[in-house]
């Protein structure tokens, strides 16, 4: 254990069901191991990797090739994508989905409720003021255990409004994608961002048998994942989302992005992303707060 870590042991380590760990060249993560579930989280980017609740498949997918490095996002899991989601509205050189998932955060409590759910906070630690006003942070708040809570929150402490925009970048782990559904926003309009940018009318389920990369304009309902193979739905509830991106690369963008451990990786996932996006960029007035809060859990 080098010195970090034991500190952060000392400061936030609870009770034997919450570790902190080198994981390779100072990359911090924490293990959490409970009566409900296992779970990991990479301190850079508060980006949980791993969520297992106990006697189940795991639930979060994660590329076996995912690099864990300083500055790169990780392929798999839960980046956060913030304070913008996709490209920026005005520059071309910022980078896709924020800054939010590249870099360090900072544990700020951490705790467990009395059925044995762990609580973790973290709030970020560099924003990078050619991008963005440090008058405006963000926190993210996780509760783990038999169902998943996570919250981010972005307060406005500048003299002025702000425009935001977020997504938890959920990658879910499925049997094969081509026999899942995604349920819940039949008769939403979207965004089909594959080619040119079309707007159409969503009719029943989303099923997959080719590459899939939507914005949804949702009213917050919940969304179901079914998996006929699992024998499962996850279901995704969530509040202060009016967005919902859908996303599976299929084979070509597999191969192009190269970072899927295999070229059929795309099988074993479907992202499904709990947004405030385009349209729906949330506007804060100064003293604001916004919350994104989702919360997931498995049916059978
Ligand atoms: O490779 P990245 O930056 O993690 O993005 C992955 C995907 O993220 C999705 O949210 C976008 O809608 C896709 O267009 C994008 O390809």
């Amino acid at each position: 254990m080098n010195a970090l870590t034991s500190t952060l042991n000392d400061d936030f380590g609870e009770n034997g069901h919450l570790a902190f760990r080198d994981a390779g060249e100072g990359f911090i993560v924490i293990d959490i191991d409970n009566c409900h579930c296992t779970a990991t989280i990479a301190l850079q980017g508060a980006h949980l990797m791993r969520w297992n609740p106990k006697g189940e498949e795991p639930v979060i997918w994660m590329s076996p090739a995912a690099t864990l490095a300083e500055g790169k996002s990780i392929r798999g899991g839960v980046p956060i994508c913030w304070p913008w989601f996709g490209a920026h509205a005005t520059e071309a050189d910022f980078s896709a989905h924020g800054f939010a998932r590249t870099v360090a955060w900072d544990v700020i409590n951490t705790s467990s409720l009395d059925d044995g759910t762990t609580c973790i906070s973290f709030r970020i630690a560099e924003i990078n003021r050619d991008m963005w006003s440090d008058q405006v942070p963000v926190e993210m708040h996780m509760q783990i255990g038999a169902r998943l809570e996570m919250e981010l929150v972005t307060k406005n402490r500048s003299e002025e409004s702000v425009t935001v925009g977020d997504a938890l970048h959920t990658y879910f782990c499925v049997s094969d994608v081509s026999k899942v559904s995604v349920r819940g926003l039949d008769a939403c309009e979207y965004l089909d961002k594959v080619g040119p940018t079309v707007r159409k009318t969503q009719k029943g389920n989303i099923n997959f048998d080719q590459e899939v990369d939507r914005i949804y304009f949702d009213q917050g309902q919940d969304i179901v994942i079914r998996d006929p193979i699992m024998h499962r739905d996850i279901r995704i509830e969530k509040r202060n989302s009016h967005s919902t991106i859908v996303w599976n690369p299929w084979i070509d963008k597999t191969l192009r992005m190269g970072d899927f451990g295999s070229d059929d990786g795309y099988l074993g996932m479907v992202c499904v992303e709990s947004a405030n996006a385009d349209a729906d960029m949330v506007k804060l007035a100064p003293g604001y707060t916004h919350r994104l809060w989702v919360r997931y859990s498995i049916e059978k």
